[in-house]
């Protein structure tokens, strides 16, 4: 990712906390953001998560992009349900707000040019996994940045497993980065450079909001 030094010339107000994401990103290829937003925003989306696998409006998750669905199990066990913005109750939205927030400063301060995201809901039952891969395998190569935040319950424990885990290079190979999915943490990735895995999920069940930020 280009980063812009003339924000002073750009008119948009600085942000902190966008800045330490965007040196991460520019860094190493991700970041990791605790408390994104607040517990009762994060239990509230993860009730209505809870409330569509109820109503069994939760589908298999697919290999592709939306449109080149391919179902594989052995690849990955969750359950989706996509987001609409235009249908979002509200506390989507606020969750929308603060992502748009973060997608304006990225366009406006890195020239990013995101034009398009998409966004779902995903539970993985006990037992599931998503074997490692790059999410631009998945037909879409307008994907830019990945974004994966953490609905768990306050008390998840790290033996309940389901890491994602991020495989940076070195220079002698690479290194697996393992990040627990605990609740309010956002990670974000470059979509093209780094290849990630969902461990197996040994107890509970493990709910996320997932979405790429896109061009074109
Ligand atoms: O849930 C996660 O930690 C990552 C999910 C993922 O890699 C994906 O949906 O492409
Ligand atoms: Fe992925």
């Amino acid at each position: 990712m280009e980063e812009n030094k003339s924000l002073a010339f750009s008119g948009v107000a600085l942000n902190p906390l966008y800045e330490v994401i965007i040196e991460d990103i520019s860094k190493q290829h991700f970041t990791i953001v605790d408390n994104f937003l607040p517990l009762s925003l994060v239990n509230q989306l993860r009730i209505n998560l809870v409330n569509k696998q109820a109503e069994d409006l939760l589908k298999k998750a697919a290999i592709g992009n939306r449109t080149n669905e391919l179902i594989s199990k052995s690849i990955r066990g969750d359950f989706i349900q996509w987001m609409d913005e235009k249908e979002a109750g509200p506390t989507e939205k606020l969750f929308f707000a603060e992502l748009n927030s973060l997608i304006q400063y990225l366009n406006r301060t890195c020239f990013m040019g995101i034009l398009h995201k998409e966004f779902h809901y995903a539970l993985y039952p006990k037992g599931t996994y998503y074997q490692r891969h790059l999410d631009t395998f998945q037909n879409d190569d307008r994907r830019v940045l990945s974004m994966v935040f953490y609905l768990n319950e306050a008390d998840w424990e790290t033996k309940n497993g389901g890491d994602l885990v991020i495989y940076q290079p070195t220079e002698t190979g690479e290194h697996a980065l393992h990040i627990h999915p605990f609740p309010g943490r956002l990670v974000i990735f470059e979509s093209q450079v780094l290849e990630h895995e969902v461990l197996p999920v040994l107890e509970s069940e493990r709910y996320s909001i997932t979405g790429w930020l896109k061009t074109r």
